[in-house]
């Protein structure tokens, strides 16, 4: 089992750049198959969930080629049975059932797994599909799915899902007349989706608003297309310049995608100056307290909730983190008290008492955000840390050690 290695207490100085979000690749390379024309990627970081879903693609029959971080997609479909292993291993497998409905009215597709973060339904989705003509049925633990022509209607979520948000858009595309969606996720890679489908020659208007409206086309055609750069990516290294002792410019960045997060280090007392694609972040030994509540965009992203937490461990005085969205994503806070943290857990509510300094501890991340969280924690703790289970950090950060080894952090991988 691979593993980091962490000498603590290192100052970070440099630069580092943020690579394309794979929560908005995802999504569209799911929706690539609903053309049948070539699909041209840009600036496209290998990371392990990425490379899961192209194998997922060319199980279906697409021919997916990458050179130099662009990714080619030749979208044949001549499989529709994706019940294969590989679909648990991704959340975002479940968009396939939108897009799959679009392109060829059929499928059946293993159930979606991703981080653990909670129990994580598909109702939404069911429910939205259904709604646009789909017959959807569980079996044996798998989805089958079909319709004869997909029609658009008005979709009111429960809850402004993200993933279900993308695949009543997919579907909706290529489905006959008008679909509007209410309640809708305004995330900045629901956006990203609804351009890279606009440019395809799909009509999509409101996207980034609580009504996304749809108007079917008969066809879509090739495109070329750069997703937007991680906005969790670039929070994650502005954490790591906040409480590493030295200062980081990050580069590659959309400011208003990440102005929550920007709002909360400016009341931690963190200093940032914004460029207009870069932020650059000081540390500072005086962090104070704050509270967090994580909400749907553009309130502060779930994602950025575990980082967040190894910032506040060492802040003066005491934080509230309630965590909303998913109900177990906690996960990283058994780890934070074994390197001295103090942090009472309640039910969705972590109270974070801080502490002049972590310990380094042996540790185990258990998912994807907590494991980065971990790497912060042992960034600027005393000592060697030893960080388990890091392929559930590989799902998500691009070269991570690379980068903080040209920041100046001392991090080595044990395969
Ligand atoms: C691959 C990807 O893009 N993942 C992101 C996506 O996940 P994902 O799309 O899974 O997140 P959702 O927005 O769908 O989930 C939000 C909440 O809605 C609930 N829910 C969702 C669907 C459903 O059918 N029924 C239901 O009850 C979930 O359990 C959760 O409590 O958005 C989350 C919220 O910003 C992020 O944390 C994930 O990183
Ligand atoms: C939870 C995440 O991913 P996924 O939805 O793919 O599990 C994440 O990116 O933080």
């Amino acid at each position: 089992m691979e593993k980091f290695i962490i000498s603590g207490g290192k100052k970070l100085f440099g630069s580092v750049k943020v690579h394309s979000s794979k929560n908005a690749i995802l999504p569209i390379l799911a929706a690539s198959i609903i053309t049948e024309d070539n699909i041209y990627l840009h600036d496209i970081p290998m990371l392990e969930d990425i490379k899961i879903m192209i194998e997922i693609l060319r199980h279906c029959g697409c021919e997916v080629r990458n050179t130099d971080e662009t990714l080619v997609i030749s979208p044949n479909v001549v499989n529709n049975d994706i019940n294969i292993d590989i679909v648990n291993k991704l959340r975002a497998s479940i968009l396939l059932l939108g897009s799959m409905l679009a392109r060829c009215n059929k499928v059946i597709l293993g159930m979606p797994g991703g981080c653990n973060i909670g129990t994580r339904p598909i109702d939404l989705h069911i429910k939205g599909l259904s709604k646009l003509g789909a017959e959807i049925k569980l079996n044996q633990g798998y989805i089958e799915a079909k319709v004869k022509k997909l029609k658009g209607e008005k979709i009111y979520l429960d809850f402004p899902s993200v993933g279900a948000t993308e695949n009543i858009m997919i579907a909706a595309v290529l489905a006959e007349g008008e679909t509007i969606i209410e309640n809708a996720a305004t995330e900045p890679e629901v956006v990203c989706l609804a351009n890279f489908l606009s440019s395809m020659g799909a009509k999509i208007y409101g996207a980034g608003t609580d009504t996304i409206r749809i108007l079917g086309v008969n066809k879509l055609k090739s495109a070329s297309f750069t997703p937007i750069p991680d906005r969790i990516e670039a929070g994650t290294y502005m954490v790591m310049a906040a409480v590493c002792g030295g200062e980081i410019e990050i580069t590659n960045v959309v400011i208003e995608h990440i102005r929550p997060i920007i709002a909360k280090f400016k009341e931690c007392n963190i200093k940032v100056v914004e460029g207009e694609n870069t932020i650059k972040v000081f540390s500072t030994d005086k962090i104070k307290p704050t509270d967090i509540k994580t909400l749907p965009y553009p309130g502060f992203p779930t994602d950025m909730q575990a980082p967040m937490m190894s910032l506040l461990t060492v802040a003066k005085g005491t934080s509230m983190v309630i965590e909303t969205i998913f109900e177990n994503r906690f996960l990283h806070v058994g780890e934070l008290l074994k390197m001295g943290a103090n942090i009472k857990l309640e039910g969705r509510v972590a109270i974070v008492e801080g502490v002049k300094r972590l310990t380094s501890a042996k540790l185990e991340a258990k998912d994807l955000r907590g494991g980065a969280a971990l790497v912060i924690a042992a960034l600027m703790a005393d000592g060697t840390t030893e960080i388990e289970g890091i392929e559930h950090i590989s799902r998500g950060y691009f070269e991570f050690e690379k980068n903080i080894l040209s920041l100046g952090g001392d991090i080595k991988r044990i395969v």
